[in-house]
């Protein structure tokens, strides 16, 4: 008795890693992955004959078998066979016929992430899978191209059909859909599936393995069945859990690393009104407009509890910018380079790829907080570690082509051993350190930092009136007086002692400036000596790429592309610090932020409302895709109505189911099997706009490190499409430049093994003179031009607004008839 064993041929897909995880679970055994081009016809039945291999799967997959590179060795495989059970999926099942003679032709139209019913002859495959419409199967389309069944082989017959029309995958429940729920099917049926008369050669066009297919296991476990049969296999009655178990990424011995204390003090309840927060940051980290300074700002804090702030500070402080090599894709021999600058100003450098870079500097770096009285656990993730950013173009470093290069740093991160960390919901204030325990300056540093920035905090706090000329003083309402109290951290007091004014005095300082400023010359400069806005890519140039988008679709190139543009101008006249606390009142967002990197730049001022990856300290991984928008009604009734459509719309469905299976595969190839599930499917979170988000967890394998995670997952699959490295090919083409930090990653790594990182959208980029933002959608084949760059302009709207009143431009219309999307190509 033993399991099966099953060789899976990658062609490329972005759902490859779903088949992956669902055959481990079903055989008991993770498969052996290939990519069509890593392994030849001889290497495969060699497998075969040694008993290696049992059966194999061939995945999906972007282009077409009638174009060789598209399949590879997927088409010698289903060609004769070779002497295993062969099952070959979407392009898979595609192959199978096309190698066999038949036709493959374009379909009645592209059918991507829509579910239909499926009627089937009963063929074994199928077994104890209902047939028909009602029958509760129902399964995920994601091809273009269909079989032409009347073209099939006599040895090649069709087992299975779609039967009625699509289906939402959601039904509505309340709100009108903008689509009807089923679109009427006007042909008889497409070829579902296929099995061959004497050889064991299968194929479905539909995926057994997305979230919303049912029968999907059952379909897989069929084919281990029908192998074991073929074989003369006697399978075990219960199969291994595959998941490994055991130890937690916590409990992994941790060699040649410098363990580093992390030491915190705690301001009860200091928090008291609205603005707190900022009054802070302004304080401590705002001279300069911010120099070397994050804030992680949970600004729309219904979904983050704790906000992060830190600057140049602590003796381990270092900035970290990297540049991929200057052209061709990077490699040992084709390095980037990493500069650093240490706290005192020195800098140096090192010629290297990003990820092995950090991969060392996470092994270098560890920190806990453990080996005190028990009670010392801090209930947030961020203990110290880096801040920054992953620009789009590491994608280089991510098996992807990068033909563009961003004038800006690829990655910038500070290391952070200084942090304080706000609790939205308690009101509480934390000073964290890290410190080398072995090192006594560092600890008396630590000391000094922890008592100073306590004393600033609380006096800051205890400020009774707002300053007027604090760019959003129309923000901080409220001037009740309250107090607060410092409590030293379990692990260990960080501070006692005297008041230190410098930095509130610096921070006083600013507001005497910005107040002098005010008064010297208005608010802000005058509208007309603001540059308008060049649109990168005109409104009909935008229009035919969306179009061309659609083209590459129907080719079954692609189910889905993120395109996008860039908007920037010369002139910021103001800090951007200023713009920043201007965006948070007009646009917050969970994932915001606030980055400035050293003199140089450059300055993020990010309102996202999307994470990407999280990671918990014991592994747990999570991404929070969003796919679909629509804007928010001034009319609360109109509101609540269009985020009921939303919810309903087929289309943003299909968007979101899309991502969420891209997502899954993602999550998959670093997961432990099993555990990638899907616990929030498509709800609607209103921010700026209303949006569709979906929630998918999985718990990271106890050998993957952080870095491999990011590697395999970035960057994050709604700013790509899928299958993501075709999708990211043609729109390399349409787009023609480098995306830059838009559409990366920023946020946290810290040196405790957790992370989290949002999507870098609905940001401003500042930059020496220039100032940037890039806003896209997906194009799925539903997409119309027009809808499309409406709703590129409408996420570019609350940026487009805060920086109206940044420079000047007066209401939101102004904003959008005279500063955005004026075009000058
Ligand atoms: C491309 C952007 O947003 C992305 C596209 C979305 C969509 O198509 O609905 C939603 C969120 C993001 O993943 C952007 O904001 O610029
Ligand atoms: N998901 C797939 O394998 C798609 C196959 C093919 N590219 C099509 O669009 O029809």
């Amino acid at each position: 008795m033993r399991l099966i064993k099953t060789l899976l041929i990658d062609n490329y897909d972005s759902y490859t890693y779903n088949l992956f995880q669902q055959i481990a679970v079903v055989n008991g055994v993770p498969p052996v992955v290939f990519r069509n081009d890593e392994i030849s016809l001889q290497a495969i039945i060699a497998l075969v004959n040694k008993g290696e291999v049992d059966n194999i799967v061939v995945s999906p997959g972007p282009g077409t078998p009638r174009r060789e590179q598209d399949v590879g060795v997927s088409l010698d495989i289903v060609r004769d066979g070779v002497g295993a059970p062969v099952l070959g999926v979407c392009l898979g099942m595609q192959a199978l016929a096309h190698a066999n003679g038949a036709a493959i032709v374009c379909g009645p139209g592209p059918v991507h992430g829509r579910l239909s019913s499926v009627s089937h002859t009963g063929h074994r495959l199928f077994a104890g899978i209902p047939s028909g419409p009602g029958s509760g199967f129902k399964v995920v389309r994601y091809h273009s191209l269909v079989v032409n069944e009347a073209t099939l082989p006599s040895h090649l017959a069709a087992i299975a059909w779609t039967c009625g029309g699509h289906q939402a995958v959601r039904p509505a429940s309340s709100g009108k859909s903008s689509l009807p729920a089923t679109m009427p099917d006007s042909r008889r049926g497409v070829v579902m599936a296929l099995a061959h008369a004497r050889l064991p050669l299968y194929g479905v066009q539909f995926h057994p393995e997305s979230v919303a297919t049912s029968y999907g296991d059952a379909l897989l476990s069929n084919f281990r069945d029908m192998t074991a049969a073929h074989h003369g296999l006697l399978l075990p009655r219960e199969l291994p859990v595959t998941a490994a178990s055991g130890h937690s990424h916590q409990d992994r011995p941790q060699q040649n690393r410098a363990t580093l204390d992390v030491r915190w003090t705690c301001l009860k309840g200091a928090l008291g009104r609205d603005g707190d927060d900022q009054r802070i940051f302004q304080s401590l980290y705002g001279f300069n407009g911010g120099s070397d300074a994050f804030w992680l700002d949970s600004a729309a804090t219904d979904r983050g509890r704790f906000s992060y702030m830190g600057g140049r500070e602590g003796p381990l402080w270092r900035r970290i910018t990297y540049k991929l090599p200057a052209g061709g894709a990077p490699s040992a021999s084709n390095c980037g380079t990493v500069c650093i600058e240490d706290v005192s100003g020195r800098t140096s450098e090192v010629a290297t790829q990003w990820w092995p870079y950090l991969e060392q500097l996470l092994r270098d770096f560890t920190c806990s907080c453990e080996g005190s009285d028990g009670r010392d656990k801090l209930p947030f993730d961020f203990w110290g570690g880096l801040v920054g950013y992953l620009g789009y173009e590491l994608k280089a470093e991510c098996g992807a082509p990068a033909p563009f290069r961003s004038t800006l740093p690829d990655a910038a991160f500070f290391l952070a051993d200084r942090v304080i960390a706000l609790d939205h919901r308690s009101g509480d204030v934390y000073l964290v350190v890290l410190l080398d325990p072995a090192d006594a300056v560092s600890t008396a540093s630590a000391v000094g930092w922890g008592r100073d920035r306590r004393d600033q905090i609380l006096q800051i706090l205890s400020q009774t009136k707002p300053l007027k000329s604090t760019p959003d003083s129309a923000a901080q309402n409220g001037s009740a007086d309250h107090s607060a109290s410092a409590t030293a951290g379990h692990s260990c007091p960080l501070a006692n002692g005297h008041t230190s004014h410098a930095a509130v005095e610096a921070g006083l300082e600013e507001r005497r400036l910005s107040n002098g400023h005010a008064e010297a010359c208005g608010h802000a400069p005058t509208p007309s000596k603001v540059e308008p806005f060049h649109l990168h890519r005109t409104c009909e140039t935008y229009m035919a790429d969306v179009q061309a988008c659609k083209d590459a679709l129907y080719a079954g190139e692609s189910y889905e592309l993120c395109l996008t543009t860039a908007l920037s101008r010369r002139g910021t006249p103001r800090k951007a610090l200023d713009l920043y606390k201007i965006l948070r009142r007009v646009s917050p967002a969970p994932y915001a932020a606030f980055l400035s990197f050293g003199k140089d730049g450059p300055q993020v001022c990010c309102s996202s409302p999307e994470r990407f990856l999280r990671g918990s300290r014991s592994g747990d991984l999570e991404a929070r895709p969003i796919k679909g928008t629509a804007s928010r009604c001034q009319d609360a009734a109109a509101d609540t109505a269009a985020a009921a459509a939303l919810a309903a719309s087929e289309k943003d469905q299909a968007e979101n189911l899309m991502i969420v299976d891209l997502l899954r595969n993602d999550l998959g190839r670093v997961c432990q099997v099993g555990s990638v599930h899907v616990p929030v499917l498509m709800e609607v979170e209103s921010y700026a706009v209303h949006s569709l988000v979906s929630t998918v967890r999985g718990k990271r394998k106890p050998d993957t490190s952080i870095v491999q995670c990011l590697q395999a997952t970035f960057p994050g699959g709604s700013m790509t499409g899928a299958p993501k490295l075709r999708s990211m090919e043609i729109l390399d083409r349409l787009e023609k430049e480098a995306r830059s930090i838009y559409s990366g990653s920023l946020g946290f790594i810290g040196f405790n093994n957790a992370f989290d990182l949002n999507i870098v959208i609905r940001t401003a980029i500042l930059h020496g003179q220039q100032i940037r933002i890039g806003a896209g959608g997906a194009v799925v084949v539903q997409s119309e031009t027009k809808a499309e760059y409406d709703e590129m302009r409408l996420k570019a709207f609350a940026l487009m607004r805060a920086i109206g009143e940044w420079d000047g431009s007066t209401g939101p219309a102004a904003v959008d008839d005279r500063v955005a999307f004026v075009s000058g190509a």
